[in-house]
């Protein structure tokens, strides 16, 4: 299987001075296609900060992300937002939708912005609504859905296109545990037809959904369960 995320000493230190804050204190990790890695550890511990930075939202102060094989650290700001937008979906705690936009240009704006013809933007945008089973939904705008549907369009943006690499944070949010489990089931089938992800989670129940489980503290993973990949390193420990 091939390496789709790969991190190798990875430090991300916010601020200067005084108030530098080190998020992240040298995270290596290897995620494949058909994995789904779960990153879990207590509030500040960094894993948003891993999550942003594993999707060139944020750059690391020191060291190598690859994603599909390309540097994302030594690319300019235009050529990582063509990363993100190619390679890499995102599902945020806050939904990030636009309020303007129905849900089906909301799923169809990733692949506009990419260049992709409006009217097949739109068919691949309703073809993804179809699998979170919001078709019906797909000229509404957001604030006439409820907060669980509003999270499968999300998702459906999350996952249009051939993204490689889906990076969840909290995507269950405040979900009852059914719609929950029906997200879960919708990352869990786009890992196994060829993606990779990291899934930032509170819940053991959805972490059990991942084929392994990293624990971080201060910036640190501290253990990898399952599946072990031995290339997720503490690197002050290693
Ligand atoms: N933009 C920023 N500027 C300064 N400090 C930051 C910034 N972003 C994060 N931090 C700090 O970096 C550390 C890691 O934050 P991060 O949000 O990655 O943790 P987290 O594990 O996701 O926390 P939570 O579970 O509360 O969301 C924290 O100490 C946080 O205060």
């Amino acid at each position: 299987m091939s390496v789709v995320l790969e991190m190798t000493g990875v430090v991300r230190v916010h601020g200067q001075g005084a108030g530098e804050v080190v998020a992240l204190a040298g995270v290596s990790l290897t995620v494949r296609e058909g994995e789904l890695v779960a990153v879990m550890g207590p509030s500040g511990s960094g894993k948003s900060t891993l999550l942003n930075v594993a999707g060139g939202l944020d750059t690391a102060t020191s060291g190598s992300v690859q994603v599909c094989g390309r540097e994302i650290a030594w690319l300019g700001a235009a050529e990582r937002a063509e990363v993100r937008r190619q390679d890499v979906g995102y599902v945020f705690q806050d939904l990030n939708l636009v309020p303007a936009l129905t849900a089906a240009e909301n799923v169809a704006l990733p692949l506009e912005l990419d260049g992709v013809r409006a009217g097949v933007a739109r068919e691949r945008a309703i073809a993804a609504l179809v699998l979170v089973g919001l078709e019906s939904a797909r000229d509404r705008f957001p604030e006439d859905l409820s907060g669980g549907q509003q999270q499968r369009v999300a998702i459906a943006r999350a996952l249009v296109g051939r993204r490689q690499l889906v990076l969840a944070d909290e995507p269950t949010g405040a979900l009852d545990s059914v719609t929950g489990d029906a997200v879960m089931r919708l990352l869990r089938d786009r890992i196994d037809a060829g993606a990779a992800g990291l899934l930032v989670t509170h819940d053991a129940r959805h972490a059990a959904w991942a084929d392994r489980t990293i624990h971080l503290r201060d910036g640190r993973i501290l253990r990898s369960d399952g599946a072990g990949e031995p290339a997720d390193l503490m690197e002050a420990d290693a």
